[in-house]
Parts: C-alpha cells; sequence; structure tokens
C-alpha cells in the first residue's frame, strides 16, 4: 500500500510493526466509528450523536481507501460537501491536526469537527463549559418531552436519565423506552426493587458493554487485517506490476536486440544475395557474349569446314593419283631393284668363276712346274754333277718357259732373272733357304716353307736351294680391281672344284712358285701358294663375301687361313709379300656362302696396300697374337685404319691367335673381351695351330654377313641408301 509520501513500500508488514509510522501508533487502533459510537454512549447527546455520525461520514468520505487516517489531501474531497474553498479546507486540516503530525486520527477528526462544527452553528459557546450547559439544557429539553408522553414526573425522568448515563446504556441500548416503563413501574409498584434492578441493569449493561467493547476491538482488528491485507496485497499487486513491467521491458530489449540482430544479419544475407545476383548476372551477360560468339564462329567455322571438305575431297582424289602414281613407281622400283640384284649376284658369280678358273689354270701351272721339276731332277740325276752348268740344262729350261707361257696365258710371272735367264731349281731353293724368317726382300721373295702335307713339323729347311723370285708390283697389284669384279673374259664353270686355293697371280704378277717335286721335298711349294683343295659341294655358292685379313706380322693369319682352308698347319712360315687371297665357300643356313679371304703381309711397309682392299672389303678379321702384348696394342691402329676407310659400315671379326700356347700368353682374354664390346667386334679366340675355333669364328662372321645382307634386301624402300652396320657382337 503506498505511504503518505508515495514511495512504494515492498514490505507491507512493516507498516504494522513501523514504530510511530502513521497515525495507529496508539489511538489509532480503533475504527473511527467504534469511538464515535463510545463517545456517544459514554457522554454524548443526541445532537452531538448527529454531530458524531455527521464527523464520521466526513471521516468517511475522506479515508476513502480506509486506511484509518485521513492525509492533508484527504481533507480535499470534502470539498464537494462542504462549502468550503480547498484553502479553508486547509485550514481546517491544520486545526484539526492537534499534534501537528500531518495525519488526522478519527479522534483528532471527531474532536476537531465538534468544535468546529459547534463554533460553526453557535459561534458564541466556544468553551466546554458553555457546551456542557448547552447539553444540559438539551437534556433537560429531552426529559420534558419525555414526560408529556408518558406522564413521567421530571424528576423521574432527570433520575432515569442520569441512571442511563451511568450505566452508559446509550452506547448499547437503542431504545431504552421499555427499559424505561419497566423502570417507571419498579419505582411506582416495587419501589424495593428499584434498586436490585438497577444493579441488575448496571451489571447487564456493563456486561454488554465490555461486550461491545469486544465486538468494537475485534471489528477494529479485523478491519486493522483487513488493510494490512489489502496494503500486502496492494504491495504485492505493484511490486509484480512492477516485476511484470520490468520482465516486459527486458523482454522488449532482448526482443528488440533479437530482433535487430536478426534484422541485421538478414539484411547481410540480402546484401550477399544481392552480389550473388549481380555476379551471376554479369556471368549470364558474358556467357550470352561468349554464346553470341560461339554463334558466329560457329557460322564461319561452317563455311570454313564446307570449304575444307571440298578441299579435303580435291585433295583426296589426288591423293589417290599420286598414290596410284607411287605405286606404280614402287613396281618399277621394285622390278629395277630385282634386276639390280640379278645384275649383282651374277656379277659376284662371274668374279667367283673367274677366280675359279685363275685357280684351275694355276693348279695346272704349278702341274707344269712339277713335271718341269721332276724332268730337270731327272736330268740331274742322270747327268754329272760337274756338267751342272750345262747349257743343255739351261735350254731346256727355257723350252719349259715357253711352253708354260703358252699355257697360262701369260697369267703367271715370269721367273726370270735380269739377264732373262730362268735360274735352276737348285738356285732358287738355295736363295729361298737363305732367307731368313721375316725377310726383308721387300716386294720380290717368297721364301719357301711350305712342309709335308699331315706332318706337324717344319720342313727341314729344304736340301734344294731354289733361286726363284716372284716379283709383285704394288702398282699393277690387281686384286683391288679382281675385287671388284673387273673381269670381262667369260669363264668355264668347274662345279666340281668346290673349294680352291688359289695364289695372287696375274699376268703383272711375276712369281717363282717352288715346285713341288717329291715326297722328300717338303719345301717345293712357295709361301702364300694355296693348295688346291678339293671338296664335294652339292651347288655353285649362292653369295660371295669378301673378307681381308689384317693383324701385326707373324701373329699367324698365313697360318689361320691355311688351317681354315686345308685344315692343317705349317709351322715357320715366312712372312707375307704384298697380299695373297683364297677363296672358300662354306655353308651357312643351307645357304653356300664363298668367302674370298685375303691374306695381307703384317709388316709394316705393306700397309699402303691394306689399306687400299679396305674399300671394297664385305667383312675385315684383325688378329692379334695372344702371347705378344705388342700385337694387341697394334688392334687400336688397325682398326681406326679400317675404319679410316670404310667407316663403321663392316663388321669386324676380332681374333686372339695362338691359343694353344696358353703358357706364354700375355694378353688376358677379358682385354680382348672388353676390347671387343667397347669397338662392337666379334670376338674370338682362337689357335691356327689345334684349329680350335678357326670354323665358328668365320662361319660366325660368314652368318652375320648374310644376315646383314638379306636385312637390305628386303629393305626395299630405302634402296639406294648404304645399310646400316649391324651389331657384331650380338
Ligand atoms: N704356337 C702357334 N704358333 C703359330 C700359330 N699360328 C702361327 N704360328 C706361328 O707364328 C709364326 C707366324 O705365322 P704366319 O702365319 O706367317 O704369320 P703372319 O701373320 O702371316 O705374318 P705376316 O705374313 O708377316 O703378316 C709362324 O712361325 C707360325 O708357325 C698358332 O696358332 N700357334
Ligand atoms: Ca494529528
Ligand atoms: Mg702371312
Amino acid at each position: 500500500m503506498a505511504a503518505p509520501d508515495g514511495r512504494v513500500v515492498s514490505r507491507p508488514q512493516r507498516l504494522g510493526q513501523g514504530s510511530g509510522r502513521g497515525p495507529k501508533g496508539r489511538g489509532a487502533c480503533l475504527h473511527p466509528l467504534d469511538s464515535l459510537e463510545q463517545k456517544e454512549t459514554q457522554e454524548q447527546t443526541p445532537g452531538q450523536l448527529d454531530m458524531l455520525r455527521k464527523a464520521q461520514e466526513f471521516f468517511q468520505t475522506c479515508d476513502a481507501e480506509g486506511k484509518g487516517f485521513i492525509a492533508r489531501k484527504d481533507m480535499q474531497r470534502l470539498h464537494k460537501e462542504l462549502p468550503l474553498s480547498l484553502e479553508e479546507l486547509e485550514d481546517v486540516f491544520d486545526a484539526l491536526d492537534a499534534d501537528g503530525n500531518g495525519y488526522l486520527t478519527p479522534e483528532e477528526f471527531t474532536a476537531g469537527f465538534s468544535h468546529f462544527f459547534f463554533r460553526q452553528n453557535n459561534p458564541s459557546q466556544e468553551d466546554a463549559g458553555e457546551q456542557v450547559a448547552q447539553r444540559h439544557k438539551e437534556k433537560v429539553y429531552q426529559s420534558r418531552g419525555n414526560e408529556d408522553l408518558g406522564d413521567m414526573g421530571e424528576d423521574e425522568e432527570a433520575q432515569f436519565q442520569m441512571l442511563m448515563d451511568r450505566l452508559g446504556a446509550q452506547k448499547v441500548l437503542e431504545d431504552e423506552s421499555d427499559v424505561k416503563q419497566l423502570w417507571l413501574q419498579l419505582k411506582k409498584d416495587e419501589p424495593h426493587l428499584l434498586s436490585n434492578f438497577e444493579d441488575f441493569l448496571t451489571r447487564i449493561f456493563s456486561q454488554l458493554q465490555e461486550a461491545h467493547e469486544e465486538k468494537n476491538e475485534l471489528e477494529y482488528a479485523l478491519k486493522r487485517k483487513i488493510a494490512a491485507y489489502d496494503e500486502e496485497i496492494q504491495h504485492l499487486y505493484e511490486e509484480m506490476e512492477q516485476q511484470i513491467k520490468s520482465e516486459k521491458e527486458q523482454f522488449l530489449l532482448k526482443d528488440t536486440e533479437r530482433f535487430q540482430a536478426r534484422s541485421q544479419e538478414l539484411e547481410q544475407k540480402l546484401l550477399c544475395k544481392e552480389q550473388e545476383l549481380e555476379q551471376l548476372t554479369q556471368k549470364q551477360k558474358r556467357l550470352e557474349g561468349q554464346c553470341t560468339a560461339l554463334h558466329h564462329d560457329k557460322h564461319e567455322t561452317k563455311a570454313e569446314n564446307t570449304k575444307l571438305k571440298l578441299t579435303n575431297q580435291e585433295l583426296a582424289r589426288e591423293l589417290e593419283r599420286t598414290s596410284w602414281e607411287l605405286q606404280d613407281a614402287q613396281q618399277q622400283l621394285e622390278s629395277l631393284q630385282q634386276e639390280a640384284c640379278k645384275l649383282h649376284q651374277e656379277k659376284e658369280m662371274e668374279v667367283y668363276r673367274v677366280t675359279e678358273s685363275l685357280q684351275r689354270e694355276k693348279a695346272g701351272l704349278l702341274k707344269q712346274l712339277d713335271f718341269l721339276r721332276e724332268r730337270n731332277k731327272h736330268l740331274r740325276d742322270e747327268r754329272d754333277i760337274c756338267f751342272q752348268k750345262n747349257k743343255a740344262a739351261t735350254a731346256n729350261t727355257a723350252a719349259s718357259r715357253a711352253s708354260w707361257k703358252n699355257r697360262s696365258g701369260s697369267v703367271i710371272g715370269k721367273y726370270v732373272d735380269g739377264r732373262g735367264i730362268l735360274r735352276s731349281q737348285s738356285e732358287e731353293e738355295e736363295e729361298v733357304f737363305s732367307i731368313p724368317r721375316r725377310s726383308s726382300l721387300g716386294l720380290s721373295g717368297y721364301p719357301l716353307t711350305e712342309e709335308e702335307p699331315g706332318t706337324g713339323e717344319p720342313g727341314p729347311g729344304g736340301p734344294y736351294p731354289r733361286p726363284l723370285r716372284r716379283i709383285i708390283s704394288i702398282e699393277e697389284d690387281p686384286l683391288p680391281q679382281l675385287l671388284d669384279g673387273g673381269f670381262e673374259q667369260p669363264l668355264s664353270k668347274c662345279p666340281e672344284e668346290e673349294e680352291v686355293c688359289d695364289q695372287g697371280a696375274q699376268g703383272q704378277i711375276q712369281e717363282a712358285p717352288p715346285l713341288k717335286l717329291t715326297p722328300t721335298s717338303p719345301r717345293g711349294q712357295p709361301v702364300g701358294k694355296e693348295a688346291v683343295c678339293k671338296e664335294s659341294s652339292p651347288s655353285a655358292p649362292d653369295r660371295l663375301f669378301k673378307i681381308v685379313f689384317v693383324g701385326n706380322s707373324a701373329v699367324g693369319k698365313t697360318s689361320f687361313l691355311r688351317r681354315f682352308c686345308e685344315g692343317r698347319f705349317s709351322p715357320g712360315m715366312a712372312a707375307t709379300v704384298g697380299i695373297d687371297y683364297r677363296v672358300k665357300t662354306v655353308n651357312v643356313d643351307d645357304s653356300q656362302v664363298a668367302l674370298q679371304l685375303w691374306d695381307t703381309a703384317g709388316q709394316e711397309r705393306y700397309r699402303c696396300i691394306t689399306q687400299q682392299f679396305f674399300r671394297k672389303a664385305d667383312g675385315v678379321i684383325v688378329m692379334y697374337d695372344l702371347t705378344d702384348k705388342q700385337s694387341f696394342l697394334s688392334v687400336r691402329r688397325w682398326l681406326s685404319s679400317v675404319e679410316e676407310a670404310v667407316g663403321d659400315r663392316v663388321p669386324v671379326l676380332l681374333l686372339g691367335n695362338k691359343l694353344d700356347n696358353e703358357k706364354e700368353r700375355e694378353v688376358p682374354r677379358g682385354l680382348g673381351e672388353q676390347l671387343a664390346k667397347d669397338n662392337n667386334l666379334i670376338f674370338y679366340e682362337c689357335s691356327a695351330y689345334s684349329g680350335h675355333n678357326t670354323k665358328e669364328s668365320l662361319l660366325h662372321l660368314a652368318r652375320f654377313l648374310k644376315e646383314q645382307e638379306d636385312t637390305v634386301r628386303e629393305d626395299t624402300i630405302q634402296v639406294g641408301h648404304p645399310a646400316k652396320k649391324k651389331s657384331c657382337c650380338g
């Protein structure tokens, strides 16, 4: 409930407990009505009662809330009731507020009001004495009135009134007329009982008053309680209102905040969306632009496409035409190639035949020579040794020379000395055997070291000195031409003689082949002369390869060739002079391959001759002596001179000879292998002495050459281009 100053009191109980706060500290505990009634019953006259009732009414008007007291502003409610201005009412309040605490208790109000009222009505009666006198007058007046009504004496009336006053019956009794009649009756009829009756009345009234007071108290307490409850409820209500208000405010605040946050968020989202939309719009525009451009392009491309299609058709037609032409050209080319191939093969075969016929011719000559030797020996035996220098013998030799010339067609060299006299066989042999190994005869001498076939032993040096000289002119050396196949005369075939060991004898070569006269003359043949080896062969060779044999002197080239061609070894071979060659046909994968093997001289001075032969070679064999370190060291030089002449287009076979002489080995196998690997060579270690690896190595090379040639032939399109050298080692 609101305090007089208007502040909100959170704890209404305090009001009740408050000391001196408000007017209820002491006298205000009674309800104003009660106090008024009390006063009525106790001392007031009926006029006063009216006045008190009036005062009570006014008090209730002012205290509309039922607080039990009146504040200054409450007085203003009387403005409508009373003919007083607001200032006057203020004055009245000040006048009524006897203790000046700003509140009017019901007592103050009643007392002040009656005083004020009486003064208003009877301005002359100002003091209490006057009031009492007035009251007495009224009482007297009333008594007189009553006397008239009930024939009651004035004294009795006064007596009764005094009794009533003494008993305080006004407060309890509403209508005292019955009691009055009873009292009058009793006084008249039984005066002795009057005192008892009065006592009884006294008791009754005192009890009644007590009960009344008690009731009043209870009522007042109840009202106070109600007021307190009201106040409390008001407090609670106000508090609740405040709480609701604050809650509402908080809620509103929160709600506003939330709303604001949400709206901000939404705004941001909206902004983002707008940006996205803008981007999308831009993208769309861009894409539209691209689309248009593409559309445009498409049209252009279409036109171009049509154009290209037309061009394409034209080109296709042209291509067809060209391909027809190409096919024609290819067919022509093929036929030309076949022709060329055929010509090549024919040429090679011709070369082979020429070589063969030369060999046959040579063999014939040798036979004649043998015959002459035999004749000579016979003559020598017959005649006296003293007539050795007989002219008959000279004539004989001259005759025989003439007959050779006639048969050989000047193929064999002239066995004449500078004076045109053919020296005797004895002289020849003498000269030959006087030549040490590695003769420095230069180009003219062919020492004889031929041994008996089948015997592994070297000849005893030969008992017959033969003054035979074989002269080879380097400048006129026909062999390079032979390699070229530059023979023109047709030659008869001799299929039976498949393998021919030929000596490089031509018209230009002047040589003195030693005759093998008897088996007791093992040195009857010159070194470099090839034995005629006859082997049956089912058919003529399919192809011919020229292979040049190089390497330092005495590594065993000639011995190797002899082993390969003749299947025998002749120790103590003389150094090769100039160049020599042999032909041997071998069977490689069901085809007959003729190998023209060119035996070169290893000595330094013949190098320039050797060099010429590389150019025509299909393959090269470089040999070193594995018991001679120096010969191995020279291999690089030989390789580089091969490369200088032919590049790397010919396959090279590297041979380490004299494998039989393992004791004196100076070149480890690994070195040879490494060298071969580094230079892409075919490599074998072999022995001319034992024949180990002689055939195998040459067959390897022959197979390689054959395969290489096959590849070249198959590769018809690349005709005219040099065939690439295949890897030898693989
Ligand atoms: N132990 C042994 N000795 C051999 C072998 N091959 C050759 N000889 C000997 O080595 C020497 C030289 O042999 P040649 O065949 O004349 O050597 P070359 O390479 O032809 O020599 P030039 O003609 O000067 O280039 C001869 O005394 C042969 O007997 C072999 O495999 N083993
Ligand atoms: Ca007061
Ligand atoms: Mg030799």
